[in-house]
């Protein structure tokens, strides 16, 4: 109970948020939670954005928890300026000095949750994915960064497929790696946890062999991921993950074990691991295109120096194509934390480093809240921490976000926006001189200071107080401000370069514009000198008929040739045509009236002809047409004979197909008869089965059912079932030799038998034509009586009761005293008579016994009749049917009414039989 609560406790610590960023966001929705945090969607309450906040839950618990809070804030905030890497917009530190609050640009899903949709992702969907990805981790690497933690749900995606790679909490550098790779501590690189499935090969088997190629890694598993829809190697534990990368790899060679490096693990890859074609790459992603699948075993490389790079990765033909929709930046220099990344701190270091970056930023803020970053002061948080080179910018290729819009020429937009970052960078600069000087002036205060004969300022008071301490902290404090100098005259040297950059892109664009210009202005000059010449001609020409003439003398105007576009020059072309023909006409009428009538003169005989031209035309028609008329009415004909043979064609093919549909139909019915026979019989086997089921089901729960109702059924049921049986049982206790029923010598065996069996009753009434039972009562004769046949017949299926001494030596069997006997043991071991009666009536008599009952029907009826008979010739009292039959023993009447009651013979009945002449 006290571990339950303890639980729930730390839930709910986990999911309480701090007062001061519940001020500034209003918390909405819970977005996802990881190992170390959990994220919200948010908005900022003063400026209506959307953000993502994750709080780093006890962000400082242990060295290696605050190591990794301080990493994340450290490479977010020099990666930011990246369109691929998640923006970090501000940085809180709980009241509680335990937490940690991040706060992100918000992105709408991640790519996790994007596969695990399935169908999604389009192949172009995947190819930008990808290229975003390479993207993103080229720019990392050009840092001397690598992730160590990419996987699907570490890379946020939003609804236009942009991308953004996301948790730099195992994130480190390389640069430091080579200098102090001696003084690492065993197990330091190996104490992390990456998520199995997208761990290299290197960092499984343990090796110390750190490269990019750990992220090259990771790209191909999610490539793979992205083609297969699943993850590509689902290893359930370290070994098993080897298994399964080794399995479905190429022969790994003695070259890419040795490639990996000396550890412990190595000997994994060297084992004889069983191949399954299956969980080969190429098996895997069968249904991928040949690009996608180059690509990913390209990736997918044991040896991680032959590997892809970035750079390489990103020419790829899969992802070529982007490779101008995003800004392609490069670091061209190393990105080192001021708190070594290859060695462990305090707790508290790592703290107070985190609060100091806090605490300076937050003096710069126009932000009130006093534990935050500003967001007002985001630009200061995409500088990177430190370089080690002297500044070389960030290159950026394209700064625009599509192929169309880079093609763009320059617009004035573009022009306005690059004034207005030269603005910037010219105010940043000069913000950056001022505190250049200040420092500078900071330095030289505090060198004096440090100076024993130096009047004491307040700053070094405390230090003029301890003799050797003040010089000491002088001289720290000089080394600090220098150092800061150093670092904001790197940092200003970066914001000049940028400045270069943007104000040669300026120069470029205005030269572009200029020229441009240019160019409009001469076509524009031009088109207005055509149209005033246009003009001009206009108002020349006589207001005549336009006229076009064929005249020798015609003078036509040059044409002028336009450069520009050629709708224009089409446009001046009809324009300078129009222009021609107005000159023609005037030229072609000089004012002499001789000239006229010539022209006229010409102009009717050009008329003349053109009439006779068209008359000769008019006869060659008709004539034509006259010999076309013959033609025309055999040609009528032969289409009407070949109608007919059409038709006569079509009659024939319907009157074929009809043939062929009967065939077809009576082939058909042929078929579907025996479909149907063939349906019955399979329902018949059904049925059967059915029925067997029934039965044994009714049998199994008999008890349980209503008797009554299903009694009838389960009789009609179990008859076919014991016919079947019996039969089964027949054949099995038939004598050897004998087959089966249905055969011959079977149906002479059974005649046989029921020859004996007529034997046995004619035999059995024989006997009782000599009443030799008349002195028993009748049911106890009847029973005596069947009790020899009973014993020869059905002692197989019920053995006789053992009848004692007396009787089985007895000479007068069947005597009274063995009747009796025997009548008591019927009585007990028969069923009652009703039952007998009811079996007898369903014609459900027990096999074993159904002679005897047989015989014993046969003969009650015989000895009733004869009773009635009797009765009816002395004219006595009526007796009941199973009473005594014989007149002579009257006198034992109320000893036979006793023994109906009870049918058992008592001793005085025994003794009196003993006693009696007929017994001797
Ligand atoms: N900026 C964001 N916008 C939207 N969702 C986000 C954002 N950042 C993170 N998330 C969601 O929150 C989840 C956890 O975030 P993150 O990976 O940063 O936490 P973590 O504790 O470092 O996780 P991990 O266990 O992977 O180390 C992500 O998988 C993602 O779904």
């Amino acid at each position: 109970m006290a571990n339950y609560q303890a639980v729930h406790a730390q839930e709910r610590r986990i999911q309480e948020l701090d007062k001061t960023v519940e001020s500034i966001f209003d918390v909405r929705k819970r977005m996802g939670k990881g190992a170390y945090g959990i994220v919200w969607k948010a908005t900022d309450r003063r400026t209506k954005n959307t953000v993502a906040l994750k709080k780093v839950f006890d962000a400082f618990r242990d060295e290696t928890d605050a190591q990794r809070t301080y990493r994340e804030v450290i490479f977010l905030r020099a990666f930011r300026c990246h369109p691929n890497i998640v923006r970090l917009l501000d940085i809180f530190k709980a009241s509680n000095n335990l937490d940690f609050y991040l706060v992100f640009e918000f992105m709408e899903s991640d790519l996790h949750n994007v596969i695990k949709r399935g169908n999604v992702l389009k192949d172009v969907h995947k190819r930008f994915v990808m290229y975003q990805l390479i993207n993103a981790i080229k720019f990392i690497h050009s840092g001397n960064v690598i992730h160590r933690d990419l996987k699907p749900s570490n890379i946020l995606i939003d609804s236009k497929c942009r991308l953004k790679v996301a948790d730099f909490g195992l994130a480190r550098t390389l640069s430091s790696r080579r200098i102090y790779d001696d003084l690492e501590q065993d197990g330091m690189l190996t104490d992390y946890v990456a998520t199995r499935w997208y761990r290299a090969p290197e960092i499984l088997v343990a090796s110390r062999n750190y490269t990019k190629g750990i992220d090259m890694w990771g790209l191909g598993c999610i490539l793979g991921e992205m083609i297969r829809q699943k993850p590509l190697f689902q290893g359930t534990s370290t070994v098993n993950q080897i298994e399964k990368i080794v399995t479905s790899l190429p022969n790994v060679t003695k070259l890419d074990i040795a490639s990996i490096g000396p550890s412990f693990g190595s000997v994994l890859l060297s084992r004889n691991i069983q191949r399954d074609r299956r969980y080969s790459l190429d098996e895997m992603m069968k249904n991928c295109c040949d690009d996608g699948i180059s690509l990913v075993k390209a990736l997918l490389v044991l040896n991680p120096h032959n590997r892809l790079t970035a750079k390489t990765a990103i020419r790829h033909p899969y992802v070529s194509r982007f490779q101008y929709a995003s800004a392609e930046m490069d670091f061209h220099m190393d990105i080192v934390p001021p708190l070594k990344d290859h060695m462990r701190y305090d707790v508290d270091q790592y703290r107070n480093s985190l609060y100091e970056l806090i605490d300076r930023e937050t003096s710069g803020s126009a932000r009130t809240v006093s534990n935050s970053t500003s967001s007002s002061n985001r630009d200061e948080l995409a500088k990177p921490v430190r370089v080690t080179k002297q500044t070389r910018t960030i290159s950026a290729k394209q700064s625009t976000t599509s192929p169309a819009e880079r093609k763009k020429e320059p617009s004035s937009v573009e022009v306005t926006q690059s004034r207005r970052n030269i603005k910037l960078l010219g105010s940043a600069h000069k913000a950056k001189s001022t505190e250049i000087n200040r420092t500078e002036s900071a330095v030289t205060q505090a060198y004096i200071a440090s100076t024993p004969a130096a009047a004491a300022p307040p700053a070094a008071a405390s230090a003029a107080t301890a003799p050797g301490a003040g010089r000491k902290s002088g001289e720290k404090s000089v080394h600090k401000c220098r150092h800061n100098n150093a670092a904001i005259q790197r940092e200003l040297a970066a914001v000049a370069a940028a400045a270069a950059v943007v104000r040669r892109k300026k120069s470029t664009w205005q030269s572009q514009a200029k020229s441009q210009g240019k160019f409009h202005s001469e076509a524009k000059a031009h088109a207005q000198t055509t149209i005033q010449t246009h003009k001009d001609n206009m108002k020349d020409s006589p207001p005549r008929m336009m006229q076009k003439s064929q005249s020798p003398m015609d003078a036509k105007e040059p044409i002028p040739q336009h450069r520009y576009s050629n709708k224009l020059s089409q446009e001046k072309k009809s324009k300078e045509k129009h222009h021609s023909m107005l000159c023609i006409t005037r030229n072609t009428f000089p004012s002499d009236a001789k000239h006229r009538q010539q022209m006229e003169i010409l102009q009717r005989e050009e008329r003349r002809q053109m009439k006779r031209e068209l008359e000769l035309k008019d006869n060659q028609r008709r004539r034509i047409e006259a010999e076309n008329d013959p033609l025309k009415e055999t040609t009528e004909q032969e289409s009407t004979t070949i109608k007919e043979i059409k038709r006569k064609v079509c009659e024939h093919t319907e009157k074929k197909a009809d043939e062929s549909l009967s065939k077809g139909q009576h082939n058909d019915s042929t078929t579907f008869g025996t479909c149907v026979r063939e349906r019955i019989h399979h329902l018949e086997l059904e049925m059967e089965k059915c029925t067997e089921e029934l039965v044994d089901f009714v049998e199994l729960n008999a008890d349980v059912l209503n008797y009554a109702n299903v009694s009838s059924h389960l009789k009609k049921l179990q008859r076919s079932k014991e016919n079947n049986e019996k039969d089964e049982d027949d054949r099995r206790l038939l004598p050897e030799g004998i087959c089966g029923p249905g055969s011959q010598n079977y149906k002479i065996f059974r005649q046989e038998q029921e020859k004996e069996r007529q034997r046995q009753v004619q035999e059995f009434l024989a006997r009782d034509e000599t009443n030799e039972y008349d002195n028993l009562d009748l049911d106890h004769a009847y029973r005596a009586k069947y009790y020899t046949a009973y014993k020869e017949i059905g002692k197989e299926l019920n053995p006789a009761p053992d009848s004692g001494g007396r009787d089985s030596g007895s000479e007068h069997s069947p005597g009274r005293d063995n009747d009796c006997k025997y009548a008591d043991y019927f009585r007990k071991s028969t069923p009652p008579k009703q039952i007998w009666k009811d079996l007898e009536r369903g014609n459900e008599l027990n096999r074993g016994h159904d002679r005897i009952y047989e015989l014993f029907w046969l003969e009650e009826r015989r000895e009733e009749e004869k009773y009635r008979r009797m009765l009816a010739q002395n004219d006595q009292e009526e007796l009941p049917v199973h009473s005594c039959g014989s007149c002579r023993h009257r006198h034992h009447k109320h000893n036979h009414n006793a023994r109906f009651d009870n049918l058992r013979p008592t001793e005085d009945d025994i003794q009196e039989a003993d006693s009696s002449p007929e017994s001797n």
